[in-house]
């Protein structure tokens, strides 16, 4: 995995969609796997500038996020449709009718998650995946244990993911209990994955995806796996990473 140190958020944000655009202007019909939670916000803001002022050209893009709360319907404030409404799809010119977010409210929940996976596979699949990283090293919704195999599923939040979670709710008691997500090996069919990262918070899971064993317990490891990823941290968040204690040593 190829990783880049930035120093902050805001270094952090301007490098990813820097790394998207050129995804984007290499190839206008590119197919995008995005990302909520608070991470990608800069990232995304950046885009939009990017969009505004280079007139970077979404036309012909399509995107698919990676999950979506069980229950919450798209109109609903805190689901991942609005969110990535509010956050990019509202600013910039991708077609409405090119994004893609799994339905949370869908009458059959295994239908939804079987018509992604199809869908997917029918946009040649996903170019460059966007992924943030949960304190326990989830990827997506997830969670430690998620088999490598797992395509898009019903999967259930740990309380851990409740709880960082639930600063978007007006009480933890209403963030949903499940969510659709994409699947393990879904992220890993992506042709490319860029992960991002940032704050103290993030640190162990970083070091533990980068220089711990493969394993499901930290899903995030997994990318492991895959042949391109490249991992965008902040210094906060490779605080604990050997590379990190090796530079402060150079510097002394
Ligand atoms: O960027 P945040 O808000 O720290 O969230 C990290 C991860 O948690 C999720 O928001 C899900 O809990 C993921 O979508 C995200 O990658």
């Amino acid at each position: 995995m190829k990783l880049i140190i930035v120093k902050d958020y805001g270094e952090l944000g301007k490098k990813a969609a820097g790394l998207v655009a050129d995804e984007v202007k290499s190839n206008p019909k590119v197919v995008l796997g995005l990302a909520t939670g608070g991470t990608p916000v800069g990232m995304y803001r950046e885009l939009i500038k990017l969009h505004q002022e280079e007139s970077i050209d979404f036309s012909q893009a399509s995107s698919f996020n990676l999950d979506e709360y069980v229950g919450l319907a798209a109109t609903h404030p805190q689901s991942y449709r609005a969110y990535m409404q509010e956050n990019l799809f509202d600013h910039i010119n991708l077609p409405a009718g090119h994004t893609h977010v799994p339905t949370g409210d869908a009458a059959d929940l295994q239908q939804e998650c079987a018509s992604y996976e199809t869908a997917i596979r029918e946009a040649g699949g996903i170019d460059i995946q966007v992924l943030g990283i949960g304190n326990n090293g989830h990827i997506g919704f997830n969670e430690p244990g998620s088999s490598v195999e797992s395509t898009t599923r019903v999967v259930q939040l740990t309380e851990s993911t409740i709880e960082a979670n639930a600063r978007y709710f007006a009480s933890i008691e209403e963030v949903p209990t499940q969510a659709i997500s994409m699947g393990i090996k879904t992220i890993l069919g992506a042709k490319k994955v860029v992960l991002l990262a940032s704050g103290e918070t993030k640190a162990e899971a970083v070091r533990l995806m980068l220089e711990g064993e493969a394993t499901a317990d930290v899903p995030a490891s997994l990318l492991q796996h895959h042949p391109d990823v490249t991992v965008i941290v902040d210094e906060a968040a490779a605080s604990q990473l050997t590379v990190a204690a090796a530079n402060k040593e150079d510097k002394r």
